[in-house]
């Protein structure tokens, strides 16, 4: 049985129902490992969520920042921004139902040698610790003080792990790391606020999966969430976030040979 990991779909149901056909037609009943964002900024975030979960035990679908936020929008703790697009979710007479299948899917996912999450892993964490500290934070996104935990999630503190790290502030880090990384410093801290592609004047800062001596390097990581670095395929790496919102592409990739699906999508935000 083939399996496929598909990058941000940010509720673009419309690109999704297109892209399933394709992998249909290469690979009937393949698994699917969705790596997060599932919703938000396109036109059909319900939507999106009802084909997800139609697909059953083959689908596999990781939680992003965007997820997290449609969370934290749910139980007033954030204001839902200008772009967003959650209300298709957040005024469904079943809300409660999709916001609990929401908060039970995982931050990471090893399947077939690959790990997948939605942003990025640490340098200094190996695979086998990225899954277990997601864990700590699956479980209490799944327990009855979720949205508890949600109110202390925001910040950007501390961004350097430290295996020490109790409490919120532990859980803070792994949320930031998986779901919202792009940089790291070069004392391997993460560094939030840039979203551009590298650069020159980005000097002094290094993409998470190019940090030297990163204990995860031996696996093949597969992560979305950079939008503008595009479509990465090395050895040991595969970024899927093509832009579908943006009007990029949706991706998919088949683990097996690296057989890649895509399929163009229209604009529904204009970037910047
Ligand atoms: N612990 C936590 N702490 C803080 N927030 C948390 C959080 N947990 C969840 N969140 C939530 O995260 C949400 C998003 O954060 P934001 O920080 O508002 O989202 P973003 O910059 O748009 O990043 P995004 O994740 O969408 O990435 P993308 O590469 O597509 O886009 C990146 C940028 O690239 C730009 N871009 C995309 N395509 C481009 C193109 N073709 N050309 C130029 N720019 C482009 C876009 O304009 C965009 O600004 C917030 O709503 C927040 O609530």
């Amino acid at each position: 049985m083939s399996t496929y990991a598909i990058g941000d779909l940010q509720g673009c149901r419309p690109s999704l129902s297109l892209l399933l056909e394709k992998i249909e037609k290469e690979s009937p009943q393949a698994s699917l490992i969705f790596v997060g964002d599932l919703v938000n900024r396109g036109p059909q975030s319900l939507q999106t969520l009802h084909t997800i979960r139609s697909l059953g035990t083959r689908a596999t679908a990781l939680l992003g920042n965007h997820d997290l936020h449609l969370l934290a929008v749910s139980q007033g703790i954030r204001k839902a921004h200008a772009n967003d697009t959650l209300d298709d979710i957040l005024q469904a007479p079943d809300r409660d139902d999709w916001l609990d299948w929401v908060r039970r899917r995982p931050l990471a996912h090893l399947e077939n040698g690959y790990l997948m999450v939605h942003a990025g892993v640490l340098p200094q964490w190996t695979v086998a610790q990225t899954l277990s500290l997601a864990q700590e934070v699956e479980s209490v996104l799944r327990g009855p003080d979720w949205a508890d935990f949600l109110r202390e999630m925001y910040g950007n503190q501390p961004a350097q792990w430290d295996n020490a790290l109790t409490g919120t502030d532990r859980l803070r880090c792994i949320v930031n790391a998986l779901t919202r990384i792009r940089y790291c410093t070069p004392d391997g801290a993460m560094e939030l606020s840039n979203k551009e592609a590298f650069g020159p004047h980005l000097a002094g800062f290094t993409p998470w999966f190019d940090m030297p001596g990163r204990r995860s390097a031996d696996t093949t990581i597969v992560f979305g969430h950079w939008s503008t670095l595009g479509l990465i395929q090395r050895p040991n790496l595969i970024g899927l976030d093509t832009g579908c919102v943006w009007g990029g592409k949706l991706s998919a990739i088949r683990l097996e040979d690296r057989t890649l699906v895509q399929v163009s999508c229209p604009q529904y935000q204009q970037p910047g």
